[in-house]
């Protein structure tokens, strides 16, 4: 099947992925319009390779950047509104949702309304406002095509499955650069320290939520609203290896899981294929050179984030958004290395504690509880 698609966050870590599986597929797919950031040595080479009809970028300046190097080829738009048009264009079917962060969540509500596919690797926008999407997919006729290495490999063994035969999901997490240290250890990290993943290569803020599990925390939420689970069925089990993505335990004891190299060309390609599947020439599993695989139970005493996302989930309205909100300000300051590591944790949990919850909050409550997180997070941070 030939689709026309379009990418949100187009230069980063699952943009720059995304284009790799389309160039590898030149006659099945068609990029129609791509939005990045401020990364304009990347854009501009991508739209020299893929002659996007339109592109958006965060500034009036990279705007002119753009229209002087390729005129009135390409229509260039800027901010939320190219963001917006480039999720809704009409020769697309499906958009990849691969910006970073809540910014994801309008453009996505915007392409669900126009009767888009999502494939989405952006879980933010799925943690601050789950309800909203997957309700307005439902009723749109739209997938929600998860990209996330985790929920792609759920999605894979939920094939076929009914989920009232489901006993648990079971996402696998590497443990991040930290997983052995103590907390005293962990006291005295450095920021490059937090973004030396020791399985995947990644953009910073994903790398950062994966040293304090938060990464993993977000995963919980948006396993909960792609896949319908309560969050009593879905487990975390540290592997350090990457090499199963993730677990389902079916009622009989049945366990399905899928594995593979760690890279995130496979899941792209997989939620661009599904139902079918593509060849793929990326690094393959050796399961002779994997030798043996390792579990075992998250430590939430040491990574405490794991367990507020999980309290997030089960307490639920407006206060997903808010941790999700608080914990985009406290990973950005300890990455400015304004905040130590651990402040990261304290700033998402004492934004929680200030929040009174909305229930079943609609869009515009769940952009004000977004807009009070930020706020208090940097409250909370100058006072640390
Ligand atoms: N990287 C991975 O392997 C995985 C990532 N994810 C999720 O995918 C999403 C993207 O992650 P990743 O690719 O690592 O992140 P990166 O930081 O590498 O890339 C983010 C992309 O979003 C763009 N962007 C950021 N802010 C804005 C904005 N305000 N307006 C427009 N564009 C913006 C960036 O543009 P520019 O660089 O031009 O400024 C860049 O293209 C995240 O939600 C992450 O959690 C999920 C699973 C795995
Ligand atoms: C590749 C991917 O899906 C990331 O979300 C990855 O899972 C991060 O690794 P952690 O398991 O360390 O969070
Ligand atoms: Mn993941």
């Amino acid at each position: 099947m030939s689709r026309t698609i379009t990418i949100l966050g187009s230069t980063g870590s699952i943009g720059t992925s995304t284009l790799d599986v389309v160039a590898s597929h030149p006659d099945q797919y068609r990029v129609a319009a791509i939005a990045a950031g401020n990364n304009l040595d990347v854009l501009l080479k991508q739209i020299e390779q893929f002659r996007p009809e339109l592109v958006s970028v965060a500034t009036e300046e990279g705007a002119r950047a753009v229209q002087d190097r390729f005129g009135s080829s390409v229509e260039v738009m800027v901010g939320q509104e190219g963001l917006v048009a480039v999720a809704t264009h009409e020769a697309a079917d499906l958009v990849l949702t691969a910006v970073v962060g809540a910014v994801g969540l309008l453009p996505t509500l915007e392409a669900l309304k126009k009767g888009k596919h999502i494939a989405l690797a952006n879980k933010e926008t799925l943690v601050a406002a789950g309800h909203l999407v997957t309700a307005l997919a439902k009723e749109k006729g739209c997938d929600l095509l998860p990209v996330d290495s985790e929920h792609s490999a759920i999605f894979q063994c939920l094939n076929g499955e009914r989920l009232t035969d489901v006993e648990r999901i079971i996402v696998t997490a590497s443990g991040g650069p930290f997983r052995d240290k103590t907390r005293d250890e962990m006291a005295q990290v450095t920021v490059k320290d937090a973004l030396n993943h020791p399985n995947w290569a990644m953009g910073a803020k994903i790398t950062i939520d994966s040293a304090t599990l938060m990464n993993k925390g977000l995963e919980v939420i948006e396993a909960h609203w792609l896949f319908d689970m309560p969050y009593d069925k879905i487990d975390v089990i540290v592997h350090p290896e990457s090499i199963v993505h993730s677990l389902v335990e079916f009622a009989d004891g049945s366990m399905m899981a899928q594995m593979g190299a760690p890279d995130m060309r496979v899941p792209i390609q997989y939620a661009l294929t599904h139902p079918t599947r593509l060849p793929g020439s990326y690094k393959r599993l050796n399961l002779l050179e994997a030798n043996s695989l390792h579990f075992r139970a998250p430590d939430l005493d040491r990574f405490p984030c794991l367990r507020y996302a999980y309290d997030a989930g089960r307490i639920g309205g407006s206060m997903p958004a808010v941790l999700n909100a608080a914990n985009e300000v406290a990973n950005g300051m300890f990455r400015e290395e304004r905040i130590s590591f651990l402040d990261i944790e304290r700033v998402n949990a004492a934004v929680m504690e200030r929040h009174d919850v909305l229930t079943n909050p609609g869009l515009d409550d769940i952009l004000s509880a977004d807009a009070w997180a930020r706020i208090a997070a940097r409250e909370v941070a100058q006072k640390l």
